[in-house]
């Protein structure tokens, strides 16, 4: 579905991607994770055909990005609706340059509509929505047309849980039908709930591929216990953080007033490849 081997782009002396290789199949979410300025959405707005690349190769059902337009959908990480024109609107246009007409073009809207949750804003103009309105319009604009493959950049930054839960289910719903993902993302339990395989990029190129069993399971997260008496705290990283917290309860006499349980995150994982967070290394 997505192919993309050896991709650079560079700006000045900025090697925005650097050798950057990656695939997604039909039904996969891929979670591209990294830390800011490691290239995801340099890599996004090439295969969208935005930006060219200044070598490397990009394929798309077997085509370049620019004539695979009509099998992608794509959620820009900074918002691009226009603000004087109504919900109803952007996807009667999105749809139609899709090629979408009458009846086929009123379902999808119906359905966009009802998956991501916009029937209260429908005929409200873009301008006036809240910024997490705002994302699910953005969302539905992408997805309207049941694009093969979906580039999301950040999709849910800013939004709030309610969504987060409608754009996960929808998300899931279209791989679930043989949709290829690509989903930037600095949250990790997004990707769980995902089922994503993970794509760790550093410095414009990716790192490590893998799923979360592969890159994350077993790295360690955090238990800690606070106490009524006027001890110390207990901290203790661990790699089975559930199993850990029964065996502290059962084996202290001392009161205690609060725990916290922290699974691993993605700054865990970064830790355990050695990613460091200095933006482009420049030629
Ligand atoms: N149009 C541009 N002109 C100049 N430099 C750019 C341009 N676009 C990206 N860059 C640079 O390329 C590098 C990669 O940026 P990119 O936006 O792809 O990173 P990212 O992984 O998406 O980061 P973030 O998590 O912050 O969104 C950065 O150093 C950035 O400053």
């Amino acid at each position: 579905m997505l192919e993309a081997v050896e991709v650079r782009k560079s700006y000045g002396e900025v090697h925005a991607l650097d050798g950057f290789t990656l695939s997604a199949h039909p039904g996969e979410i891929v979670g591209l994770v990294g830390h800011n300025g490691a290239g995801k959405t340099t890599f996004v707005e090439i295969v969208t055909g935005l930006v060219a690349q200044d070598s490397g190769s990009v394929s798309i059902c077997g085509l370049p990005p620019a004539r695979a337009r009509g099998e992608v959908g794509v959620t820009p990480q900074h918002l691009g609706l226009y603000p004087s024109v109504t919900v109803r609107e952007h996807l009667q246009l999105f749809g139609r340059l899709a090629g979408l007409r009458r009846a086929a073009l009123s379902a999808a809207i119906e359905e966009m509509c009802d998956s991501l949750r916009l029937a209260e804003i429908m005929d409200r103009r873009s301008g006036v929505l809240s910024g997490g309105q705002q994302r699910r319009v953005q969302a539905a604009t992408a997805l309207i047309h049941h694009p093969r493959l979906l580039m999301l950049d950040e999709p849910t930054a800013g939004a709030d849980l309610q969504t987060r839960q409608a754009m996960l289910d929808v998300v899931r719903a279209r791989a679930e039908a043989g949709a290829a993902v690509v989903y930037t993302t600095h949250y990790l339990p997004e990707l769980v709930e995902l089922r994503a395989t993970i794509a760790v990029a550093q410095h414009g190129r990716i790192i490590a591929r893998g799923t979360y069993d592969e890159l994350v399971l077993g790295l360690p997260g955090e238990v800690r216990l606070a106490f009524e008496d006027e001890g110390e705290d207990v901290a203790i990283s661990t790699t089975a953080p559930t199993q850990t917290l029964i065996s502290l309860l059962s084996s202290t006499d001392r009161a205690v007033t609060a725990v916290e349980v922290r699974q691993p995150s993605l700054d865990d994982l970064y830790r355990s490849l050695a990613v460091d967070d200095v933006s482009n290394r420049v030629a």
